[in-house]
């Protein structure tokens, strides 16, 4: 699969975090937490260097919490300081400003050995389109900054926020463009809404899901369907009993294939028929 990321967008996408991380002191990664690999931009371990780093893995309430737990323990490992959320919740901020804490302290002392005051710590969000950056950067500042939207790329266009107690938040997100190399990684990248409807073909996506889902959990999807299908089953009897079932007709008695497709992709991204992670922490 090859997809056009236009070169000059990336190289000021680029250019923009580099010229914000002189200014802050510890990087705040929003991942998707049904994605945690195919939502990471490696991009970013390159400029980021040695600032400390947290994790957030948000939409902790579509994905698996074993899978969560997974990889907030490989995160752990990694020394990435990582955190479940739901950008949603209430109180956020007494999530994260410790782990902003825990991974800065050494940077802070060894600014305090030198005879530097300490000052309040400076964090910048950065993450893929759709994962929640400006959710996150709206709930802790308690007011509407940056625009949301269920689409990708709503957020746009700095001041600082306080967050906490001891924390500063830049306003403004750090924007990556989601990054695959593979098939299987766009289609997760699709299928979640973090790229657009016209990147991956669509019927490629909501297969791809529902043979996730006929591999993981049969019974569920079966019983949220109405239907009877396995692994071995043919796609297309499969999306017949859907459309059958859910009554998604193009005229007479014929299935509307084209609405199956969106009702499945509909389905699964909005974690309708269970919380599902499809990027393993261990493989
Ligand atoms: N279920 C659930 N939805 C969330 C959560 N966080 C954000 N959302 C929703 O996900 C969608 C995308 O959130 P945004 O905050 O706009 O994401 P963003 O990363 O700023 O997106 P861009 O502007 O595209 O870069 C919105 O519909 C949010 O309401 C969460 O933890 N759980």
């Amino acid at each position: 699969m090859s997809i056009n990321w236009f070169p000059g967008h990336m190289a000021k996408a680029r250019r923009e975090i580099e010229e914000n991380l002189k200014k802050i002191d510890v990087v705040i990664e929003i991942l998707d937490a049904r994605i945690p690999a195919s939502s990471h931009n490696p991009m970013l371990d390159e400029v980021t260097r040695h600032k400390p780093r947290v994790v957030i893995l948000n939409k902790k309430d579509m994905a698996d919490e074993r899978a969560t737990k997974s990889w907030i323990s490989r995160l752990e490992k990694e020394g990435k300081h990582p955190v479940a959320i739901n950008g949603r919740d209430n109180q956020i901020i007494r999530k994260i400003e410790p782990l902003a804490i825990e991974a800065t302290e050494e940077m802070f002392e060894k600014m305090a050995a030198k005879g530097i005051n300490r000052r309040a710590i400076r964090a910048m969000i950065i993450g893929i389109p759709n994962v929640g950056k400006s959710t996150v950067i709206n709930n802790i500042a308690k007011k509407k900054i940056a625009q949301t939207g269920n689409t990708p790329g709503v957020t746009k266009r700095q001041q600082w926020i306080k967050a906490g107690t001891r924390m500063e938040l830049l306003d403004t997100p750090g924007i990556l463009w989601p990054k695959f190399e593979d098939e299987e990684t766009g289609k997760k990248l699709s299928l979640t809404g973090a790229i657009k409807d016209t990147v991956v073909p669509l019927d490629e996506v909501a297969i791809y899901g529902m043979n996730f889902l006929l591999e993981h959990d049969r019974e569920t999807f079966n019983r949220f369907y109405n239907v009877d299908a396995d692994m071995d089953a043919d796609i297309v009897e499969i999306y017949e009993a859907i459309g059958r079932s859910r009554g998604l007709k193009a005229g007479g008695n014929e299935i509307n294939y084209e609405a199956v497709t969106n009702r499945i992709i509909y389905d699964i991204r909005n974690a309708k028929i269970g919380r599902y992670t499809f990027d393993r922490a261990v493989d």
